[in-house]
């Protein structure tokens, strides 16, 4: 699989993404700035989690206007597959390639802590490595993660079965008290509707060895590995 990881000033999970990809895939991604043109041939384009230019205006949106944003949206236009974690995923909706907004967490504070999540889309390239209902651990460190869309967004992405995570309790229910951030519908990432772009405020890619405690969100990056097995 060749994948590439771009950065913006204040990207700062990168290498934690890093080690993920490489984890899963034996190889490598290639690590990019924003200044930095996309090169032709990617299988994969992650945008991982940070700060991105301070989270001045709003999370993402000055990184969504950097040149290679651009790029990144030409390759997601020709079905190439984009992932986005976190401000990653702000960044994505900013650039308007996954619909809703990212709003202040409703205890308006920052959150730091692990929450669990329920797999909703599975057999994605993103997801395949799980059942559809498997519940995982991840952990979540955002100030603006509660996911936000019109009742006919959610509606069409509910129809169309473009939720791919929500956030669950231990008994694996989409309860209020699981749902910290306040997103609506309990909905923790979204799939565009070719599924070929992927965002979600959780950090799948901080647990990938038992050294950081746990394996949970390894199975996101053998699914990847497992999609491009061939490239
Ligand atoms: N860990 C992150 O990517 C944080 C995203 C963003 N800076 C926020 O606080 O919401």
């Amino acid at each position: 699989m060749k994948a590439a990881i771009v950065t913006f000033p204040g990207t700062n999970r990168e290498r934690d993404m890093r080690v993920a990809l490489k984890r899963a895939t034996g190889r490598d991604p290639l690590m990019l700035f924003h200044r930095d043109a996309l090169p032709q041939g990617l299988d994969l384009v992650v945008l991982p989690g940070g700060f991105s230019y301070g989270d001045y205006l709003r999370c993402g949106a000055m990184a969504a206007q950097s040149p290679i944003m651009r790029d990144v949206k030409d390759f997601a236009a020709k079905g190439g597959h984009v992932l986005g974690v976190c401000n990653g995923f702000q960044i994505l909706i900013e650039a308007g390639l996954l619909p809703g907004g990212l709003l202040r967490n409703r205890t308006l504070r920052f959150l730091s802590m692990d929450c669990t999540l329920r797999v909703e889309r599975a057999g994605t390239a993103f997801t395949s490595r799980w059942q559809k209902g498997a519940t995982f651990r991840a952990p979540m460190a955002h100030g603006d993660g509660n996911y936000f869309a019109d009742d006919a967004t959610l509606d069409r992405l509910e129809g169309e079965g473009l939720v791919a995570f929500r956030y669950v309790d231990e008994r694996g229910e989409a309860t209020e008290a699981a749902n910290r951030n306040g997103s609506v519908r309990n909905i923790a990432g979204i799939l565009s509707p070719n599924l070929r772009v992927c965002g979600l405020m959780p950090h799948p890619e901080d647990l990938v060895d038992d050294l950081m405690g746990g394996t949970d969100g390894l199975p996101m990056f053998e699914s990847l590995a497992e999609a491009f097995a061939a490239a």
